[in-house]
């Protein structure tokens, strides 16, 4: 699991999905990011990384409009989705969040059944117009979530009855079942045993065919194993970003070698 796998992967597209330009988030006094700038391109797996606090979690929440659930949080500067502004008044935050999906440190299906859970996002966007479409898109997630094989046999119970890992798949797949454009994934391995993160880890690299994902890691090892890009953060700065390989292997900025090498974090 530890390996480091080959560092030089190739970036399919330079396609920019999400442009972020002078991106600054207040907590009430905490500045906790500041002057971010970035370009995320489609069809990559871009990795978030840096020491415990230095606003990873709330940089990728910027990219949906999460932060606007935190009522002491400010988010100022432009940030592009396909060219248009996401925090336009005109945006509804609720169809924002069905093009650029979230999954969560800790699996949180709802207590409702597995084909539920999938089923919840097509209905309230109006996605499918009869039972047998809906049921097409349900079966279509679970099998782009890799778990379908495990649940096919029992759609109707619950799912906060599966494991951890089968948990975590069955969100990533109620994630991709409004056919996002974007997936952000807060750490999403972190609550789960090293089988159940391999799963979840070849997962992504499938997902990133179809849509951008952006993941937080703490792990350098799945950054390098999963992402083509990575941006090292830190005290709320975007220090570097570009090629994983490049960031790990040849770092331009001493703060970034000196994370990478264990001297900070
Ligand atoms: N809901 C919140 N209310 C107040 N301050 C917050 C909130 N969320 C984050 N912060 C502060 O913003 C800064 C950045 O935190 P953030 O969680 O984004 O960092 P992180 O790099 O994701 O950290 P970690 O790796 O520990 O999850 C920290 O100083 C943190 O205390």
């Amino acid at each position: 699991m530890n390996d480091m796998r080959p560092l030089e992967r190739i970036v399919d597209t330079d396609t920019v999905k999400i442009s972020a330009r002078n991106v600054q988030v207040h907590y009430g006094e905490t500045h906790a990011i500041k002057d971010v700038d970035v370009d995320l391109e489609a069809n990559t797996v871009t990795a978030f990384i840096g020491p415990s606090g230095c606003g990873k979690s709330s940089f990728l929440r910027c990219l949906n409009r999460m932060n606007d659930t935190i009522d002491i949080c400010r988010v100022q500067g432009d940030i592009l989705l396909d060219g248009e502004d996401i925090y336009d008044k005109r945006v509804d935050p609720v169809q924002l969040r069905a093009k650029v999906g979230m999954v969560f440190q800790k699996p949180n299906p709802f207590p409702k059944s597995i084909y539920d859970n999938i089923a919840y996002g097509p209905r309230i966007h109006g996605l499918a117009r009869n039972k047998s479409e809906l049921d097409e898109i349900v079966e279509k997630s679970l099998r782009r979530g890799a778990i379908w094989d495990e649940v096919k046999d029992r759609l109707d119970a619950p799912g906060t009855g599966l494991s951890g890992g089968q948990q975590q798949r069955l969100c990533i797949a109620r994630a991709v079942a409004t056919e996002p454009e974007v997936l952000l994934m807060d750490e999403p391995c972190s609550a789960l045993d090293p089988i159940a993160t391999a799963q979840v880890e070849e997962l992504i690299d499938e997902l990133r065919q179809n849509f951008s994902v952006v993941i937080v890691t703490h792990s350098m090892q799945q950054a390098a194993r999963v992402s083509q890009k990575t941006a090292f953060f830190h005290l709320g700065h975007l220090v570097e970003h570009g090629e994983t390989g490049e960031i790990f292997t040849n770092p331009r900025d001493p703060r970034t070698e000196s994370y990478i090498t264990g001297r900070i974090g």
